[in-house]
């Protein structure tokens, strides 16, 4: 154990008792700073603010701070939270700002939520990591708790994030105490999920890291703090959840080639299936998308020399699942006569090509995010095709359709009179649960077993029989 130095407001080490620890935390007495206030970071920061009432988001954003000085939240769609900001902002309890070294300085528990990406050669890209840490370390001082909430890959906060911080700040590794707190909230719930839907992990660098994160923790969820063994492990925790989503997802989208060869159903046998407690089959469609999900093998694969063929098949399936799309797609025009095919490759022949409309674009249903979204490839090979490839999703702004050069913006409520000769529902947002389908005259492939079977339109779907030929 280090020697006791006098910690100011830090609970690392700290000579005060643990009521005295949990008072001083609540009552304001011991400042946050949270580094990253995306559609993850700004729930944290608000609900930190809300319970310790001295918590500064830090952002390199400009507009991203601006928004929230001004009392509101620029992550759309998240229950209560445009209210929290709001709420905390008016009390002074959270303030946001660019200057993360002044934030540091200030700070005593240091919360990182920056992404953790990929580079183009499937490895993990910890460089935006590493730029909140070299902030931290500008405002370091003994008796600071770093608290890494990012996912990252297991091991980097042992044997990158400790180091540098001591590099960077000039401190003795055991003045400071740092621990990973994986972030395992889900878009659309994140005020829900960061107070309690699920036990949180905690595992610090040494006991007392463990100790003074769990202590905050304990005053942040109201389910349990999971405290584990070490940091790794904690990184481990979440990693291996993620691991576990995509590779399930892969089963789930290979059993859906599987039913579309013998003519069955792969949703009804997949929800009969998971009727007894041993089988918790996901749901198959045209890929996996987000900055979680399909990012998150890499940080193993990518981090590791270990023999695994697993994780890159499960990867290879769920990206191979657009151009399954795509092909499914040609049968269901072929099947519809549909002039043109998708091959054209003459002037002529694109006059003809097939008007293939997308409904949803984004990863996820009622999520405003395209990174890794199933629309991009399956557009891309649409139009490659020499198909014209119109979009409708209500989540994307201005900004967002000027990166799709792919893809056609329309209207969901004109959509039905832009000469539609086919449609594929890739995401289903709420909005498309009162389509009239059979307005759009043309056949539908449903990417994910979004439309009801009693509709009275041409409806195919990604590993479900197709229609009778009354639909034909
Ligand atoms: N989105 C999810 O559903 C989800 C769920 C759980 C965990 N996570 C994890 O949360 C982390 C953040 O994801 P997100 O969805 O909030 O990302 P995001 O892209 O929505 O937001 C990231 C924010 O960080 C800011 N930023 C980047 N570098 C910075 C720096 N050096 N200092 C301060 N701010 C910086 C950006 O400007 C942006 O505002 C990732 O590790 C991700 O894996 C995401
Ligand atoms: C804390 C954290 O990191 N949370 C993550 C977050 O992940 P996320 O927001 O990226 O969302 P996901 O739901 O995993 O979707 C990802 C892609 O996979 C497609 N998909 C999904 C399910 C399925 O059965 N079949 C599919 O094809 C879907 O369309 C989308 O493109 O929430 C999940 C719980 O929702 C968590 O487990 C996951 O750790």
């Amino acid at each position: 154990m280090s020697q006791q130095l006098d910690h100011g407001a830090g609970l690392y080490n700290t000579e005060r008792s643990e009521p005295a620890q949990r008072e001083a935390f609540t009552g304001g007495d011991v400042p946050v700073a949270v580094y990253g206030l995306g559609k993850m970071g700004l729930p944290l920061a608000a609900v930190y603010a809300d319970v310790s009432g001295n918590t500064v988001g830090v952002d390199i954003d400009k507009r991203v701070i601006e928004t929230i000085n001004r009392g509101d939240s620029h992550v759309k769609r998240e229950p209560g939270l445009a209210d929290l900001v709001s709420e905390t902002v008016a009390d002074d309890s959270l303030r946001a700002t660019t200057d993360g070294s002044a934030a540091a300085a200030d700070a005593a528990v240091h919360v990182i939520m920056v992404p953790t990406l990929l580079t183009d050669e499937g490895t993990p890209d910890l460089s935006m990591l590493t730029a909140a840490v070299d902030t931290i370390a500008d405002g370091l001082s003994a008796g600071d708790l770093v608290i890494v909430e990012s996912t990252v890959p297991p091991r980097t906060t042992v044997d990158h994030v400790v180091p540098r911080l001591a590099e960077q700040s000039g401190l003795d590794p055991d003045a400071f105490g740092v621990a990973a707190c994986p972030e395992r909230t889900v878009s659309g719930q994140a005020l829900a999920d960061i107070r309690g839907t699920h036990p949180k992990v905690v595992g610090g660098v040494d006991a007392e890291s463990t100790r003074a994160a769990a202590l905050i923790y304990d005053e942040i969820t109201d389910n349990e703090v999971l405290e584990t063994s070490d940091a790794t492990i904690a990184e481990a925790v979440k990693v291996f959840e993620g691991v576990y989503r995509d590779v399930n997802i892969a089963l789930a989208n290979q059993l859906a080639t599987y039913a579309d060869a013998m003519d069955a159903d792969v949703t009804e046998a997949i929800d009969v299936a998971n009727t007894q407690p041993f089988c918790e089959i996901h749901t198959p469609g045209p890929g996996v998308g987000g900055h979680c999900i399909p990012v998150y093998p890499y940080f193993l694969t990518g981090a590791f020399d270990v023999d695994d063929d697993l994780l890159p098949t499960a990867r290879a399936v769920n990206d191979g699942m657009a151009d399954y799309t795509v092909s499914m797609l040609e049968a269901m025009l072929a099947a519809h006569g549909t002039e043109g095919g998708t091959d054209a490759d003459t002037e002529a022949d694109t006059a003809d090509a097939p008007r293939v409309l997308l409904l949803g674009l984004t990863y996820k249903a009622n999520i405003a995010e395209l990174r890794n979204a199933p629309s991009l490839p399956i557009a891309r090979q649409l139009r490659a095709a020499g198909a014209t490839v119109l979009g409708v999703d209500p989540m994307l702004d201005d900004e967002d359709w000027d990166e799709l050069e792919d893809i056609e913006c329309v209207e969901l409520d004109t959509a039905p009179t832009q000469n539609i000769d086919a449609v594929v529902v890739v995401t289903p947002h709420d909005e498309f649960e009162t389509v009239d389908w059979a307005a759009f005259e043309a056949p539908i492939l449903d990417g994910r077993q979004a439309i009801p079977p009693t509709t009275d339109a041409p409806v195919y779907r990604v590993g479900g029989p197709w229609p009778d030929p009354a639909h034909e």
